[in-house]
């Protein structure tokens, strides 16, 4: 094999051999591509064409001008280098010498791990072995991609893992053991692994490390041991900012390190939602290729103080009852909540309370306007931009501080209440409680589910799971686009205190709830919040939205139509 010579110092070019096939191989380090081609065998007038053979396909490489296409048209290969996983020697075993290589010296060959998309969003790591008998060609193209490789500072080196062996179906562990540790392994990624011994380990251990140490930190659990990470980290980076959490208005200090979420919940939904798919190796191959994804965070408080921060789910009503129901059967796994679903459908309750917001008024979006947030979203950039600068013109006094104006209040009977930051995409619901909600846009959405028939809160429900089908379009239903949200229940805990000295009131307000609900037995005149899975103790709360507050190792949704279906790792 004679190397071929560089075209121009940007540009490697060279004629390997990809099992027993000659390639064309191309690194063009000024677009960051890495491609191969196969070179047909060469007869009659092509063999004379033969010198420009290895031009004419450096040229249609550097044509190109798509990131996300991996496959040349006849049959070649093109990974961004920003996708190449790893780099490294090859094993030369002599059963894949080959015929070619047989009567030769010892050749030399180097593996690229790269990521290859497969369908709905899933990512898996595929390897290619480029050979060749030159020493000092193999080393020049192993020094070049290492070199690209390490140019590339968004990845990172060293992380912080927090394994809950009891989410979901028990799998953490195995999932992290088997399908997690070789690929950080094989990106040279050291990890330190703490595998949680109760709850809320994970978030008091991030109050308690070194966090200078590591470049993120990775979760593998579901929703409710995201929700840890995420205290401990806000709540760490507030602590060492002297940020006052406890303060419904004041701003909050922006996180940057990164957290990674390993799928093995019962819902999932915040990986879901920010990578398309339920999938550990997926998910892990973001964690490798450094992605970023910014994420609006709720803070929920009652009375000045702190209660929860929420990036699913916020939820009075059904989604609330649910979950309490679910508790008494964690022993489900993840079938609890679908047995809880159907008790609470069948239960059919309302709950009265009020209901008050402020409209994000500088959004660029609506909650029905279809538009989906997607990997580097538009609304999420212009909203946030937008934002920013309308806060920096109330700063200045430029503009009249919004705070206190604004807020629009509706008083009900409500199914449910459900505010979301994200759409809650997740496998029950592919499309999510809020399609068209942004993962970064610095607002939620707010859904209101008044008072209807079963069969109409079962046809609302029904639309969730249906992609060409909008759960809003319906007269009991309300959505809304906000930055601030408050909730008073009718039956508020200061009220229940006095019922219980007032005894009259008290029995009078509960037989009042309980002939409107002749079948159902209820005992309560209140639900309980569902805050990303887990309940609150208040009910009279207020929220607010924090712009881009986190950053998770993911980049949002790509637009499916630049995925492509599986690929052989053949040429
Ligand atoms: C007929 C089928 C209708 C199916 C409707 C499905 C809508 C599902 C929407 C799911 C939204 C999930 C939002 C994410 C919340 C997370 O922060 C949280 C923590 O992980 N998970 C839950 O609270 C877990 C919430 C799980 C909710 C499950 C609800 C299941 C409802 C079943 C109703 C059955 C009616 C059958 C009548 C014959
Ligand atoms: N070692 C542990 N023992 C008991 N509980 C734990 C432990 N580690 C974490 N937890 C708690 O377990 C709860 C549930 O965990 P997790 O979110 O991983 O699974 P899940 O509830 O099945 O999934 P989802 O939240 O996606 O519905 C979390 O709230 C977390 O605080
Ligand atoms: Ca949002």
């Amino acid at each position: 094999m004679e190397p071929v010579q560089p075209l121009t110092p940007r540009v490697l070019c060279s004629v390997l051999s990809v099992k027993s096939h000659s390639c064309e191989v191309t690194l063009d380090s000024g677009r960051a591509l890495l491609s191969w081609k196969e070179v047909r065998p060469r007869r009659g007038r092509e063999r004379s064409r033969a010198g420009a053979c290895l031009a004419q396909a450096f040229q249609r490489v550097r044509g190109l001008t798509g990131t996300l296409t991996h496959r040349l048209p006849s049959a070649g290969h093109i990974v961004p280098v920003s996708e190449i996983v790893s780099v490294g020697e090859a094993d030369v075993d002599e059963k894949y010498y080959g015929m070619q290589w047989k009567h030769m010296c010892k050749p030399h060959a180097f593996t690229v791990h790269y990521v290859q998309r497969m369908k709905k969003h899933r990512w898996r790591c595929k390897a290619v072995t480029f050979w060749c008998s030159d020493e000092q060609l193999y080393c020049h193209w192993l020094q070049a991609l290492n070199d690209l490789l390490e140019q590339l500072a968004c990845r990172p080196k060293r992380l912080l893992v927090y394994i809950n062996p009891y989410g979901g179906k028990k799998k953490g562990r195995q999932i992290y053991e088997k399908k997690v540790a070789p690929l950080f392994c094989l990106a040279s990624i050291t990890a330190d692994v703490i595998v949680t011994e109760y709850a809320n380990h994970a978030r008091d251990n991030i109050y308690e490390v070194n966090l200078d140490k590591y470049d993120g930190i990775v979760c593998v659990g579901g929703d409710g041991m995201f929700s840890e990470v995420l205290h401990g980290l806000i709540g760490r980076i507030q602590k060492d900012s002297d940020v006052d959490h406890n303060n419904p208005k004041i701003p909050l200090s922006r996180c940057y390190m990164r957290i990674g979420i390993i799928p093995a919940g019962s819902t999932d939904c915040v990986c879901f939602a920010t990578v398309g798919i339920n999938d550990p190796v997926t998910s892990a191959l973001h964690i490798i290729l450094g992605d970023s994804q910014p994420l609006d965070v709720s803070a929920v408080h009652n009375k000045k103080t702190l209660l929860k921060y929420t990036v699913s789910l916020l939820g009075y009503g059904f989604y609330g009852d649910v979950l309490k129901g679910s508790e008494k059967n964690r022993w489900l796994g993840p079938a609890r909540y679908d047995f809880s679903g159907f008790k609470t459908f069948l239960s059919h309750r309302y709950y009265e309370g009020t209901v008050s917001f402020q409209p994000a008024k500088w959004a660029v979006g609506s909650p029905r306007d279809n538009v989906c947030c997607t990997a580097g979203c538009y609304i999420c950039r212009q909203s946030s931009k937008q934002l920013e600068e309308q806060q920096r013109a109330e700063t200045y006094g430029l503009q009249h501080n919004e705070q206190e104006e604004n807020w629009t209040t509706v008083k009900g009977k409500f199914m449910s209440i459900n505010i979301v930051v994200m759409s809650c995409a997740c496998p029950r619901s592919p499309k999510g409680l809020s399609p068209a909600a942004h993962l970064a846009d610095g607002t939620a959405d707010l859904i209101l589910v008044r008072k209807c028939s079963r069969l109409n809160f079962l046809r609302h429900l029904i639309r969730h799971t249906k992609s060409n089908s909008d759960q809003f379009d319906f007269p009991f239903v309300d959505v809304y686009r906000i930055k601030t949200f408050q909730f008073t229940p009718k039956h508020s805990e200061e009220d229940d205190s006095e019922s219980t000295d007032l005894g009259n009131i008290g029995k009078k307000n509960f037989a009042q709830i309980c002939t409107d609900h002749p079948t159902c037995g209820c005992s309560q005149l209140n639900s309980v919040w569902n805050c990303d899975g887990e309940t609150l103790e208040q009910t009279a709360i207020e929220m607010r939205v924090h712009c881009q507050l986190i950053r998770l190792f993911a980049r949002g949704i790509e637009d499916s139509h630049k995925e492509d279906d599986e690929m052989p790792s053949r040429v």
